[in-house]
């Protein structure tokens, strides 16, 4: 019989994860995963169940690391919440497997890992996208997601200036409380982008916030909403003058409405552009297409369960 699983929670999970270990984990998972080698990441299309009821999704995200002996399902629901909804519009938990005997070894909360790896992803994308000496960076949404992007991006660039805004008010002010750094509220999407070199779409929006007219030209945008066929965040102006990336070619062309309403063609994933098989272009406009990967969930939960087990002295 097999030791029961663990359970590590999120009060542990944000002690044991930092940017700095996660992004180059990160950056090695993307990569392998573009190399479409089935022994180092095997990884289907997320099933998304709908729960019609609820106005939400329950995405299953399995990936087996043959060669890393990594095998985890990520469990996550999230919702289209209207304004003012109290309710989270996130849930997940990660579940970490033994791929020998089959066994949970540990079952752990999927938010704050879902809140990093997908800022970490970001965070990639700018490092290989953005223009150089990039200065200013907008965040558009003040929700979980946003406040994860203000972290890590602040804590792996150095802009001269950073700019939020939300739908609400109440939300600009909530996320400048609870960042407790340099952050300039804006009054409109517009006002916070135009200019910037870096913008980052982070909101439950399903139709476009980010207008291609207010984008300066080379910027970069890394576009974490609208994850659903029928969801956008960006416009088609954006989208067809853009070059695009995305984090997986399959998910964006199946589960993007920015890429699938817009007609727009995925130019490269991150993996190809860190394995050298497709180019960076830094000086024009671009845009990376998050989906969220189940790899990037393995990852990021093999490296809170080593650290749990270091400190439990288990090695
Ligand atoms: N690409 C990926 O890997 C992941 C994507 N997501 C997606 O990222 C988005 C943000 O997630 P969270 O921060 O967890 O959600 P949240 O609920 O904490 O924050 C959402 C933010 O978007 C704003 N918003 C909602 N509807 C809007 C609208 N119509 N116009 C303008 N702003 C609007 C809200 O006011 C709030 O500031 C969601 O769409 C979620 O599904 C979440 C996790 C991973
Ligand atoms: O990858 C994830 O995790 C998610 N992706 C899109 C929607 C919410 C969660």
């Amino acid at each position: 019989m097999a030791e029961p699983p663990i359970v590590i929670w999120e009060r542990e999970v944000t002690q044991l994860l930092c940017p700095a270990d996660l992004i180059p984990r990160l950056e090695d998972a993307l990569g392998k995963f573009s190399r479409r080698d089935e022994t180092e990441v095997l990884q289907p299309l997320r099933t998304a169940l709908p729960l019609q009821k609820h106005g939400g999704f329950m995405g299953l995200m399995p990936t087996y690391m043959e060669k890393d002996g990594v095998l985890s399902t990520k469990f996550v629901c999230f919702y289209k919440r209207e304004e003012g909804s109290t309710l989270p519009a996130v849930q997940a938990t990660v579940v970490l497997l033994d791929p020998e005997f089959g066994n949970v070894k540990a079952v752990m909360d999927g938010e704050v890992i879902t809140a990093m790896r997908t800022a970490a992803v970001s965070a990639i994308s700018a490092k290989l996208l953005m223009p150089p000496q990039a200065e200013v960076l907008a965040i558009l949404g003040t929700g979980k997601q946003a406040i994860s992007h203000y972290r890590v991006f602040t804590e792996t660039f150095s802009f001269k200036e950073v700019r939020v805004w939300s739908r609400s008010k109440q939300g600009v002010a909530r996320f400048i409380s609870s960042v407790g750094g340099p952050v300039q509220g804006c009054s409109s999407a517009e006002e916070a982008v135009r200019g910037a070199d870096v913008i980052l779409t982070v909101t439950g929006s399903t139709e476009p916030v980010l207008l291609g007219q207010w984008v300066k030209a080379g910027a970069h945008v890394a576009a974490v909403g609208a994850c659903r066929p029928d969801w956008r965040e960006l416009d088609d102006v954006l989208m067809k003058e853009a070059v695009v990336y995305a984090d997986s070619r399959e998910g964006a062309t199946l589960e993007s409405g920015d890429v699938i309403l817009s007609g727009a063609e995925v130019f490269a994933e991150l993996g190809e552009v860190i394995n050298g098989t497709k180019a960076a272009h830094r000086e024009k406009t671009t845009v990376f297409k998050s989906l969220g990967m189940g790899v990037e969930d393995a990852v990021s939960a093999q490296l809170v369960f080593d650290r749990w087990k270091a400190k439990a002295g288990k090695v």
